[in-house]
């Protein structure tokens, strides 16, 4: 085993997703005469550029990917090391790669991201999609496939079922709504109607994140990669997310149910149990499957019922990576799997940051502001424990970063555009809460949560333009009871009135 140090340790972040390959970027500014590591278990960086600050909070950039030479050149200072980590010494302050390398280190900042939480583990049957070659393995399985089932409610799951083609999905899901961890059930069924619609032929010009792979580039990851970085917004586009089937939508959700079993076909087949028929549309149940029909799997769902599918996507959330860094140190871990932070991104052992979707936000937070697993979080959060860092090493004292005074994300669902702020669904506010809400079928949906008269947080689906206005009503935490439900008059300029 070789051994690598500098005196008095490297700065060295892990992991080459957005929130390492921002923090080290941001290392790299801040001490321009000392050599930082980043050391990651992908072939390729991860780059924001483009960024623009569109309002005080709402953030639009470019993430593209760039083999290592491209960020070396612009910081030579940064030596990337190719390699996953498998072990840690806290107490050392030491570190070992996968290819037996050793490093010491004065301050490290681990941002190694996540894995897909599957429902059934290592299943050929059951897929999770996370990476390029994660999503390029479901591409290839969908191309063959006529029928697969969708199991979980949040944002792969949603663009998933909006963008598969020539194929019947069955999509389980525990709500009463779809796309519990972004709308409430008003939100939802705003949408539902254009997931049983006909796809427009182009999508709608949307301002959003975006994300692009350059094909040279993409050409270049080897087959073997094991811990690629997370994909993102739009990483759909451009790849054929179609089944056998001359059809184009063809969804039916199956409402407030979990998996329950999984048989393969020869275990069903002496079961003597009986599947179901895709639902028409419309009808709530299917009809008793034809004799005929033989799938590779069954699913039988909490409700009873049991469809065949030819494979599983389990869209279930994201697992913490932190099994190489828990095993030698004691860490605080919170409940969700990943490491605890306090407010300057330090994890309960000395010198050991974390950022991006490894961690958890464990400090008390400003009463707007809520974690989740997003790419503008991980960005957020890498730039910014990078500027905790160098405050330590220097003796600084810093102030929290003021994109954590108010959630705020911008995507895009079913080719509309969502913006979220605040406490878009109440979380946490209690009963007393009041919801405004406007809403035109097919064009937009308003939502505005109050208390004691203030906007506490806010979800607006279309071209509503209301974003930079109810920002800053959120964040200036004006009264505005007086106003009423006539906040939300179309007839009512509010920019105007509020500007
Ligand atoms: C399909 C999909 C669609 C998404 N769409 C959106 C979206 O539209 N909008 C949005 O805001 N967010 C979206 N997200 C979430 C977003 O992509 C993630 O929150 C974000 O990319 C997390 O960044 P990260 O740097 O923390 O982790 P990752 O991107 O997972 O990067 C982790 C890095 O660590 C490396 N690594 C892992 N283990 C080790 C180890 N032991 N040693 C060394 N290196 C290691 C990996 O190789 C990788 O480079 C999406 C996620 C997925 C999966
Ligand atoms: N446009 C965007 O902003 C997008 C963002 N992403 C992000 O990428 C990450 C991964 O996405 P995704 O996997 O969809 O994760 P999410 O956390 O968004 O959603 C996971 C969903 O699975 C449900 N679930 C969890 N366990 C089970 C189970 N055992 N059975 C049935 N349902 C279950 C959850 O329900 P419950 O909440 O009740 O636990 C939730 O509905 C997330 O951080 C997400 O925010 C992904 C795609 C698009």
């Amino acid at each position: 085993m070789a051994s690598r140090s500098a005196p008095g340790g490297f700065i060295i972040t892990v992991g080459g997703g957005i929130a390492g390959a921002t923090c080290a970027e941001q290392l790299a500014a801040q001490f321009p005469s000392k050599e930082t590591l980043l050391i990651t278990a992908s072939s390729v960086i991860k780059a924001v550029t483009n960024l623009r600050q569109v309002s005080k909070t709402l953030e639009d950039f470019e993430v593209v990917e760039r083999p290592t030479h491209v960020l070396q050149e612009r910081y030579p200072n940064i030596k990337v090391i190719h390699s996953a980590v498998k072990e840690l010494d806290a107490t050392q302050h030491k570190i070992w790669t996968e290819d037996g390398e050793e490093y010491n280190y004065e301050k490290l900042c681990i941002c190694a991201g996540g894995k897909p939480k599957l429902i059934i583990h290592e299943n050929p049957y059951v897929l999770g999609i996370r990476d390029t070659d994660s999503a390029q393995e479901f591409q290839k399985r969908l191309a063959k496939a006529k029928r697969i089932t969708v199991v979980g409610n949040g944002g792969i799951a949603l663009e998933l079922v909006y963008e598969i083609e020539g194929c019947e999905v069955i999509w389980a899901i525990k709500d009463k709504a779809i796309g519990n961890t972004f709308f409430d059930a008003g939100a939802a069924e705003f949408l539902i109607p254009h997931l049983r619609a006909e796809k427009p032929e182009a999508a709608l010009p949307c301002k959003r994140t975006r994300y692009t792979m350059e094909e040279r580039i993409r050409k270049g990851i080897p087959e073997d990669e094991q811990h690629g970085s997370a994909l993102g917004p739009d990483w759909h586009e451009g790849m054929e997310l179609k089944g056998t089937k001359e059809i184009s939508h063809k969804v039916h959700v199956e409402f407030e149910c979990e998996l329950d079993r999984m048989y393969l076909q020869e275990e069903f087949a002496v079961l003597q149990k009986t599947s179901l028929a895709f639902p028409e549309k419309g009808s709530v149940e299917g009809k008793e499957a034809t004799a005929e029909e033989y799938w590779p799997v069954y699913i039988q769902l909490s409700n009873g019922r049991i469809y065949g599918c030819d494979f599983i996507v389990s869209a279930t959330g994201v697992a913490p990576n932190i099994e190489p860094f828990i095993k030698s140190n004691t860490f605080d871990v919170a409940e969700d799997g990943g490491l605890k932070v306090d407010e300057h991104m330090r994890t309960s052992q000395p010198d050991i940051f974390a950022a991006g979707d490894i961690c958890t936000a464990s400090w008390e937070p400003n009463s707007l502001w809520q974690q989740m697993r997003l790419w503008t979080q991980a960005r957020q959060m890498g730039y910014y424990a990078a500027k905790c860092i160098a405050a330590e090493i220097s003796g600084e004292s810093i102030e929290m970063d003021f994109c954590f005074e108010l959630f705020a994300h911008a995507t895009k669902f079913f080719n509309f555009k969502v913006v979220l702020l605040g406490k878009y669904n109440g979380q946490g506010l209690g009963a007393d809460q009041e919801l405004l809400l406007r809403c035109t079928k097919g064009h937009e949906y308003v939502k505005a949560v109050m208390q004691n008269g203030r906007m506490m947080g806010a979800v607006l689906i279309g071209e509503t333009n209301l974003e930079e206005t109810f920002e800053n009503l959120i964040l200036n935490q004006m009264d505005l009871s007086s106003y009423g439900e006539e906040l939300l008059n179309p007839n009512i300029d509010i920019e105007d009135y509020f500007d």
